[in-house]
C-alpha cells in the first residue's frame, strides 16, 4: 500500500502561501523518530523528581499490577485443573472467591495507577510548558528574527503533547506488560518446554510485523496532524486578513486553497485508516495461525498421553498472556522514539541561550525622580527624561549585511527626536537598538551617560513607554489594558491619565466606558481611541523615555487634533523618540533626524531643515500632501 508523502503546497496564482507554506517548509526537516537515549529519559524523569512521593507510589503500582494480571490467569487456569477437573465443587466456590478478591484489588491498583499517571504527566507537561514559555519570553529580538512562531508553537503543542503520552503511557504501561510477559514466559516454560520453544520462536516474527506497521502508523498519524494544523492556521490567517479578502474579492480563490488544504488532510487520514486496518487483521491472522500450530503440538501431545488437557488450557491461557503485550509493547516502543524526537526538540530549545544577555555586573539604570521621592516605591510628579546618545553606531541583523551607519546624536533630556525618512531607512532599528532589543554592532548607546550594555534592560525598560504603530491591545477591557503600564494603579489613577490626555470623554462614551472589551488586535474600538488607550498606558506607566512609532492610518481630523493634544501632553518633560508620519508631530521636534540607506544625512528643526532645501524639504512636501489627503 502506498504511503502519501508530503507534495510541496501549491499556493494559487495571486495569492502567496505565507504561513501555510512556511509551516509545511519547516516541519519536513524535523526528524520524526529518536534512538532511546538514557541522558533524555533522565532529564524527563528530573521533572517528576518534585513528585518523587506519587512517582514512587505509582512504580509500586506498577509493579503489582504487572504480577496481579498473570496471577489472575494463573489462579483460574488452577481453578480449571484442580477443582473444576476434579468436581470438587466447594473447593471451585473458594477459588472463585479468591478469583473475585483478586480481580477486586487488581482493578482498584489500576484505578490509581491510571490517576497517578495522568495527574505526574500533567504536572510534568505543565512545568514544561511553563519553562519553555518563561524562556522564550526572556529571549533578545534576534531569537524571534531566526525562531518561526510554527516552530515555537510546535514545541509547546505537538512536542510537549508527545512528550505527556510517553510519560503517562510508555513507562508503565511497559513495565505492566513486560512483567506480564515474563511472568507468562516462566510458567510456559516449566509447565512445558517444547511448545514454550514455539511460543517464543513465534515472538519475533510478531515483534518485527507489529513494528512495521507501527512505525508506518506513526507517520501516517504525524503527517495528518500537521495537515490539521495547517487547516487551522489556514483559517486563522483566514479570519485575520478578512478585509484584504473581501476588498481584494479573493474568497474563491481562497476557499480553492482551502478545499485543497482539506483534501490533503482527508488523505492523510485515509492513508492512516487503511495502514490500520492491514495492521490488524495481520496480527490476528498470525494469532490464529500460531494457535493452530500450539493446537496441533498440544493435542499430539495429548493424545499421546505426554500431558493433560487441563494443562494445555493453562499453557494456552498463558501463551496469550505472552503475546498480547507483543502488540502494546511495539506500540509503546513507537511512542517512545517519537518521544525522544521531539523531547531532544523542546530542550533545544529551552538550552538555546541568547546571543547576548546582560553583563553579570550590569547595573540598574537610576531614576532621579526616586531619588528626589527619597527612595520611595512612588515618584514624584517630575519627570525629568534621560539623555540618550548615539556614538557612531552600525548595526546588523544578519552579519555582513549592515542596517545603519556611524549614526550619532544626542537626544537631551525631556527633549522631543523625530525619525523621518522613507520606508527601510532605519528608523525602526534605531528605536530597537535605544530600548536595547538589540545591541550595536559598533559604537555606543549611552543612557545618561551610561554604556546600555552596563545597564540591565529590566530597569532599562521601567523607564521606557513604548507606542507602537499597531496599538496592540489584549484582550480584556479598557481599563485592563490601559492599567498595564502600572498594574497596582487603582481605578482613579487610571482615570487622571485619560484626563491629562483630554480623552476621558472619549473613553466614557465607549458602550461600557472603561469596562469596555476590546478583543484581539483591540477590535470594537475605533483606530484613534486605540491610540488613545495606548496614550494613556504610556502617560500611566510615567517613562522617563518615550518611544512611539507614530500610526500611519487616516484618521479623521477631529480625532487628529485630540491625539495631538495628548501626544503633547504625553511627550511633555520626557525623552522621546517619535517615528513621524504627520507633519505636526515633525514640527514640533526638537531635533529631526533624517535617515537615508541607514545614514543620518541632515539634521536639525524643522525650519532649518526646510530653509536647507534639500532630502528634508522633499520629504516634507510629501508630507504635506499626505496631510492635505486626510484633510
Ligand atoms: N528583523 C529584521 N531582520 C533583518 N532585517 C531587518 C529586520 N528588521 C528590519 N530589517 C531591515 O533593516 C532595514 C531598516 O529597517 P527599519 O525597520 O529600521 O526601517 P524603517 O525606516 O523603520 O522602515 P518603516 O518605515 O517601513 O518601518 C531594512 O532594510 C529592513 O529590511
Amino acid at each position: 500500500m502506498r504511503t502519501p508523502t508530503p507534495e510541496p503546497a501549491q499556493a494559487p496564482p495571486g495569492r502567496p502561501l505565507s504561513l501555510v507554506q512556511r509551516m509545511r517548509d519547516e516541519e519536513e526537516d524535523e526528524p520524526q523518530f529518536k534512538p532511546l537515549s538514557w541522558g533524555l529519559i533522565r532529564r524527563l524523569f528530573g521533572y517528576m523528581r518534585v513528585h518523587a512521593r506519587k512517582r514512587n507510589v505509582l512504580i509500586a503500582l506498577t509493579v503489582l499490577r504487572a504480577a496481579q494480571l498473570p496471577g489472575l490467569v494463573w489462579l483460574g487456569s488452577k481453578i480449571i485443573a484442580g477443582p473444576i477437573a476434579n468436581h470438587q465443587l466447594e473447593l471451585i466456590w473458594w477459588g472463585v472467591g479468591a478469583y473475585a478478591v483478586l480481580a477486586v484489588l487488581t482493578d482498584g491498583f489500576f484505578h490509581f495507577r491510571q490517576r497517578f499517571a495522568l495527574e505526574l504527566g500533567e504536572a510534568v507537561v505543565n512545568r514544561l510548558r511553563s519553562e519553555v514559555f518563561a524562556h522564550v519570553q526572556r529571549m533578545p529580538m534576534g531569537f524571534f528574527h531566526r525562531m518561526k512562531l510554527g516552530r515555537i508553537i510546535g514545541r509547546m503543542t505537538s512536542d510537549v503533547e508527545t512528550i505527556r503520552t510517553a510519560i503517562q503511557d510508555v513507562f508503565f504501561v511497559s513495565i505492566v506488560q513486560i512483567g506480564q510477559m515474563a511472568f507468562a514466559a516462566v510458567v510456559m516454560a516449566l509447565t512445558d518446554w517444547v511448545l514454550f520453544l514455539v511460543v517464543v520462536g513465534m515472538a519475533p516474527v510478531l515483534w518485527a510485523i507489529n513494528r512495521h506497521f507501527r512505525a508506518k502508523l506513526s507517520r501516517n498519524s504525524r503527517a495528518a496532524q500537521e495537515s490539521f494544523t495547517r487547516v487551522t492556521a489556514t483559517l486563522a490567517e483566514s479570519v485575520n486578513g478578512i478585509r484584504v479578502t473581501q476588498g481584494f474579492v479573493r474568497q474563491e480563490t481562497n476557499a480553492g486553497l482551502f478545499r485543497g488544504l482539506l483534501a490533503d488532510h482527508s488523505k492523510y487520514n485515509v492513508a492512516l485508516a487503511r495502514t490500520s486496518a492491514v495492521l490488524i487483521p495481520l496480527l490476528e491472522l498470525n494469532s490464529q495461525f500460531f494457535v493452530s500450530i500450539l493446537l496441533v503440538l498440544g493435542g499430539w501431545q495429548v493424545l499421546s498421553g505426554g500431558t493433560d488437557v487441563s494443562v494445555l488450557i493453562e499453557f494456552f491461557l498463558f501463551a496469550n498472556q505472552f503475546f498480547a503485550p507483543l502488540q502494546v509493547l511495539g506500540n509503546q516502543y513507537n511512542q517512545a522514539l517519537v518521544a525522544m524526537a521531539s523531547a531532544e526538540r523542546v530542550f533545544n530549545l529551552l538550552d538555546t541561550k541568547p546571543e547576548w544577555e546582560d553583563a553579570p555586573d550590569a547595573v540598574e539604570l537610576a531614576d532621579p525622580r526616586r531619588r528626589a521621592a527619597g527612595g520611595k516605591a512612588g515618584v514624584t510628579s517630575m519627570s525629568p527624561g534621560a539623555r540618550v546618545e548615539f556614538r557612531g553606531v552600525s548595526f546588523a541583523y544578519d552579519k555582513g549585511r549592515p542596517v545603519l551607519h556611524d549614526v550619532s546624536f544626542v537626544a537631551e533630556p525631556g527633549r522631543t527626536v523625530a525619525l523621518v525618512g522613507h520606508t527601510g531607512s532605519g528608523k525602526s532599528s534605531i528605536i530597537n537598538l535605544a530600548a536595547k532589543f538589540y545591541l550595536p554592532t559598533e559604537g555606543e548607546v549611552l543612557i545618561d551617560g551610561q554604556e546600555i550594555r552596563a545597564l540591565t534592560s529590566h530597569s532599562l525598560h521601567a523607564q521606557m513607554g513604548m507606542v507602537q504603530q499597531q496599538n496592540f491591545l489584549f484582550s480584556g477591557t479598557v481599563l485592563e489594558n490601559i492599567r498595564l503600564g502600572r498594574p497596582e494603579a487603582s481605578d482613579e489613577e487610571v482615570r487622571t491619565a485619560a484626563a491629562k490626555l483630554d480623552c476621558l470623554d472619549l473613553l466614557e462614551a465607549l458602550p461600557d466606558g472603561f469596562h469596555t472589551q476590546v478583543g484581539e488586535k483591540g477590535g470594537g474600538i475605533s483606530a484613534g481611541q486605540r491610540q488613545l488607550v495606548c496614550f494613556a498606558r504610556a502617560l500611566l506607566a510615567d517613562p522617563r523615555i518615550l518611544i512611539l512609532d507614530e500610526a500611519t492610518s487616516a484618521i479623521d481630523a477631529l480625532t487628529e487634533a485630540r491625539l495631538h493634544r495628548a501626544l503633547a501632553e504625553l511627550v511633555r518633560g520626557r525623552t522621546s523618540f517619535v517615528v513621524a508620519h504627520r507633519l505636526s508631530t515633525i514640527r514640533h521636534a526638537d531635533l529631526v533626524l533624517v535617515l537615508d540607506g541607514g545614514r543620518v544625512v541632515e539634521r536639525g528643526t524643522h525650519a532649518s531643515l526646510v530653509s536647507q532645501n534639500g532630502r528634508y524639504a522633499e520629504l516634507h512636501r510629501q508630507f504635506a500632501q499626505a496631510d492635505e489627503r486626510v484633510r
